[in-house]
């Protein structure tokens, strides 16, 4: 069956549909990574946005239902060049178009991803719609299109209970982490849990105080979906924790939010960076990692004052802030991913730093 992407600039994009057949509004972002597009679509960060993978071929390894980044997959739609028919994986235990069929998601496959891809890189991230009517108004589309905004996503993506997850076997530190849950990935529980952590996730809307009550001794502020504007309430909480003097380390959009609590600034890029080969330079050592990316808003670079916070990482293809160190505070938040899925790991030692800090509290 025909499928239309059709962007608010007016550009239309014909291929073929794949998963489901639904029509969908959302905001169009790329994505480069040429694996990990199983992360990529169980990662709730892309809540509220239709991804198009830069990578031509997509689904060759199948999909293994254990790589999930969450319980289920979190984009409105997905636009792919291709898709493999055949994947050949022995871990493999279904087809990508069939994940996208049992989890609801639209998508696209057979169009020019490198023309669309250069056409949101020169305009920027803009909104489309996914359609399989051929009997669109297009005039009446780009209107509808100029007019949608994601909103309330991270309500949407936080869990409604708390969980709790012991540390792996054997590797107990008697450290209790507090994760507030904005949309988390599941490896940065992963990545604490096998460090000798147990972790409790908090639904986003927690308060601070019942955070507190618990004693952690060290709190955990997740990526999440969506303008970090929109989370004046979280906001408020952050300030508490602020002033808590619990070690904090706090992931992408934990990192805005915790810019934003302490009167820095954040606002939209161009196009983000969404990837798995962002270089990020360590200012305290001037070396660069390898970062695992997925943002469209991005902290001020001069919106903070030394006095409260210093930018410790800065993206080395843009010069946009990548990391700050609270002074005075044992608190430090990254804009990219140090839990990679997908991507390089080599920023994962952020988490030995943030167990270091704990230690060193308790
Ligand atoms: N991965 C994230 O946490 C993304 C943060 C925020 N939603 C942004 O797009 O910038």
């Amino acid at each position: 069956m025909k499928a239309f992407l059709i962007l608010e600039d007016g550009n239309v994009f014909t291929g073929t549909s794949i998963g489901s057949t639904k029509e969908v509004v959302s905001e169009i972002v790329f994505n480069t990574s040429m694996t990990g597009y199983l992360e990529v679509l169980t990662d709730p960060s892309y809540a509220g946005q239709a991804v198009v993978m830069t990578y031509p071929l997509i689904g060759n390894y199948g999909v293994c239902y254990e790589d999930m980044e969450s319980l289920r997959a979190w984009p409105d739609g997905y636009i792919v060049r291709e898709i493999a028919r055949r994947p050949s994986n022995f871990r493999s235990q279904d087809g990508i178009e069939t994940f996208l069929l049992k989890h609801d998601i639209p998508g696209i496959c057979g169009i020019d991803t490198r023309a669309l891809t250069k056409i949101l890189r020169e305009k920027g991230t803009m909104n489309g719609m996914i359609t399989t009517n051929e009997n669109y108004d297009l005039e009446e589309v780009k209107a509808k299109l100029k007019e949608y905004s994601p909103a309330g996503v991270v309500e949407k993506v936080s869990r409604l209970k708390k969980t709790e997850h012991p540390a792996d076997e054997g590797t107990d530190k008697g450290l209790k982490v507090a994760l507030m849950d904005f949309g988390s990935k599941n490896n940065i529980t992963r990545c604490l849990t096998k460090r000798g952590c147990h972790v409790t996730v908090y639904p986003a809307l927690t308060s601070a105080e019942e955070i507190l009550a618990a004693n952690p001794d060290g709190i955990m502020l997740s990526n999440g979906p969506g303008d970090p504007k929109e989370c004046t309430s979280i906001i408020e909480e952050i300030k508490k924790l602020y002033n808590s003097d619990v070690p904090i380390f706090a992931i992408c959009l934990g990192h805005q939010l915790m810019a934003l609590a302490n009167g820095g600034d954040t606002h939209k890029m161009k196009y983000g960076h969404r990837g798995a080969n962002h270089p990020v330079k360590d200012l305290s050592t001037n070396r660069v990692y390898i970062s695992s990316q997925n943002h469209g808003y991005v902290v001020d670079d001069s919106s903070l004052d030394e006095s409260i916070a210093k930018v410790s990482f800065v993206n080395v293809n843009d010069g946009t802030v990548e990391g700050l160190e609270y002074t005075g505070k044992n608190i430090f938040t990254v804009q990219f991913h140090p839990e990679a899925c997908a991507g390089p790991r080599d920023s994962e030692l952020l988490f030995n730093k943030f167990i270091t800090m704990m230690e060193d509290c308790k």
